[in-house]
């Protein structure tokens, strides 16, 4: 366990956090022009105490994540599933870390209600369910982990591909049922046969490099212009892609763009006898539209890993009515679906909780912003806290002409033995490691810090 000394904080802490000897530690939240409220301040610098973090760990992390936030000496609660959002607003009050993976919604109105959270950690790719936006406005950093789950996706795709182009799904299906139904008629190989892919970033340009060993001939479309792996070649729109592909493939983020991107227009592009795989987001495929196009033929088979709303745990799905076409999807034939399933490896899972553990574990103990998806990147060389008289100052702020200024005239008397500042849009973040300072004059350095009208979050580590 580590040392409950010396890494310190001035978190935004609660009543039960504080040394206080007030019971009723309480936060003023005045005004801001930065984003509405500014967030709570707490009345008074302690000392760091990692037994005082508070984590809530959603949605079954891997133990790898579980064991190095517990190792630390956080206060660690793990569940298996995700949160209705009433639950989730009474939990998320309470803690300074919550970790979720695709299924639990951080929007504005759970975000406001969470008052001593610093930090996300979404153990997964996507982060299209946290507000990223407001969170950065309101100090509160966001790590994912950007690739540690591609490969099993790209992997499930090209198994896809194959039991689609042979309808394995279906020949099981009977065979579990007692029949026996050898056929060959529309069953083909993979071999020769074109690969569309759309969005050609981590999974998608894997996917690639797999099936051209496979013997496809990959095409792929992309908002941006991107180098072409193996013999893969960037088509100019989306149309052209739709026209030319065997298989389409979907691996683009969910935004607005890329709501139903396939839909009965796209589908009608799409070769005759053409297969479509999405294992992106359930809001990029229009399903009505293609339900339509796998019943006249057009498509001759699908498979889905994602959907418009997905349940919060395990149990019953189809049988819950969430959606009017259930019924209709499911009796298709030659249709995989699977529960969202694409990053579900062991591999992944485990190469995730490490690496959003880890990066949870530098921001919240230094501070550090390496690899955050809301914040500026920040990083200075390991706090020297063994040494008396040293801390680290944090002081996220808006960024606006003479911040620097300011800051520089509080810590002035001190001496400063490195900063770093960086700013991304209208927030910036500012580090510096300051020697010589004794704890009175840390709350002189704290309370001038907060009272700035610039202020979103000041932490003082030490
Ligand atoms: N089924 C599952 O379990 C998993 C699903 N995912 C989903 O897959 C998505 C893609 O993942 P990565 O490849 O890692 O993301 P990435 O960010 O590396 O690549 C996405 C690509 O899509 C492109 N793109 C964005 N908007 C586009 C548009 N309108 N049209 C065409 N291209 C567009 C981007 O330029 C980028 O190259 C994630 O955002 C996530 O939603 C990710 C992991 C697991
Ligand atoms: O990594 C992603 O974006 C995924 O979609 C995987 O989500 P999951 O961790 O399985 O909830």
């Amino acid at each position: 366990m580590a040392q409950a000394r010396n890494i310190l904080t001035s978190l935004p802490q609660d009543a039960h956090l504080s040394v206080s000897t007030s019971p009723t530690t309480t936060f003023h939240s005045p005004p801001s022009s930065f984003g509405g409220a500014r967030r709570p301040v707490p009345k008074q610098l302690k000392p760091f105490n990692t037994q005082d973090i508070k984590i809530l760990l959603l949605e079954n992390v891997n133990q790898s994540g579980k064991d190095i936030l517990t190792k630390q000496g956080y206060q660690v609660e793990a569940l298996k599933s995700s949160l209705p959002e009433d639950q989730l607003i009474e939990k998320i009050r309470d803690v300074h870390v919550i970790g979720i993976r695709s299924k639990t919604k951080l929007n504005q109105k759970v975000l406001s209600e969470a008052k001593n959270l610093l930090v996300i950690g979404c153990f997964c790719i996507g982060t299209n369910q946290v507000d990223l936006e407001y969170a950065a406005q309101h100090g509160i950093a966001v790590f994912n982990s950007p690739f540690a789950n591609s490969r099993s996706v790209a992997e499930l795709v090209i198994a896809e591909i194959i039991t689609l182009a042979r309808q394995l799904g279906d020949r099981s299906n009977e065979m579990h049922k007692g029949t026996w139904n050898k056929v060959s008629h529309k069953c083909w190989e993979i071999r020769g046969k074109t690969l569309g892919i759309i969005g050609y970033g981590h999974i998608g340009s894997q996917l690639s490099v797999l099936a051209e060993a496979m013997g496809m001939s990959v095409i792929y479309y992309d908002v941006v212009s991107l180098m072409a792996l193996g013999t893969s070649r960037q088509v100019p729109t989306l149309d052209s892609l739709l026209r030319e592909a065997d298989f389409v493939t979907l691996h683009v983020p969910e935004l607005p763009e890329t709501k139903n991107m396939i839909s009965a227009a796209q589908l009608a592009q799409m070769k005759d006898g053409s297969y479509l795989i999405n294992a992106s987001r359930g809001t990029v495929v229009d399903i009505p539209a293609l339900i339509n196009a796998m019943r006249s033929g057009k498509i001759a088979g699908a498979a889905l890993d994602v959907y418009p709303a997905e349940p919060r745990a395990n149990g019953d799905y189809f049988n819950n009515s969430l959606n009017s076409w259930e019924e209709e999807l499911r009796s298709l034939n030659n249709i995989i679906l699977t529960p969202h399933i694409g990053g579900s490896t062991e591999e992944a899972q485990r190469a995730i909780g490490i690496e959003v553990g880890d990066a949870l574990v530098r921001y919240i103990n230094q501070g550090i912003t390496l690899g955050s998806v809301n914040m500026p990147e920040i990083n200075l060389r390991s706090l020297t806290l063994e040494e008396p008289d040293y801390a680290r100052i944090i002081y996220v702020h808006q960024n606006v002409p003479g911040v620097l200024r300011k800051v520089n005239e509080i810590l002035g008397n001190h001496n400063v033995d490195k900063q770093i500042s960086d700013s991304r849009g209208n927030l910036a973040y500012l580090m510096a490691d300051v020697s010589d300072v004794r704890t009175s004059d840390l709350k002189e350095i704290y309370d001038s810090l907060e009272a700035l009208s610039s202020r979103v979050l000041t932490r003082v580590l030490y």
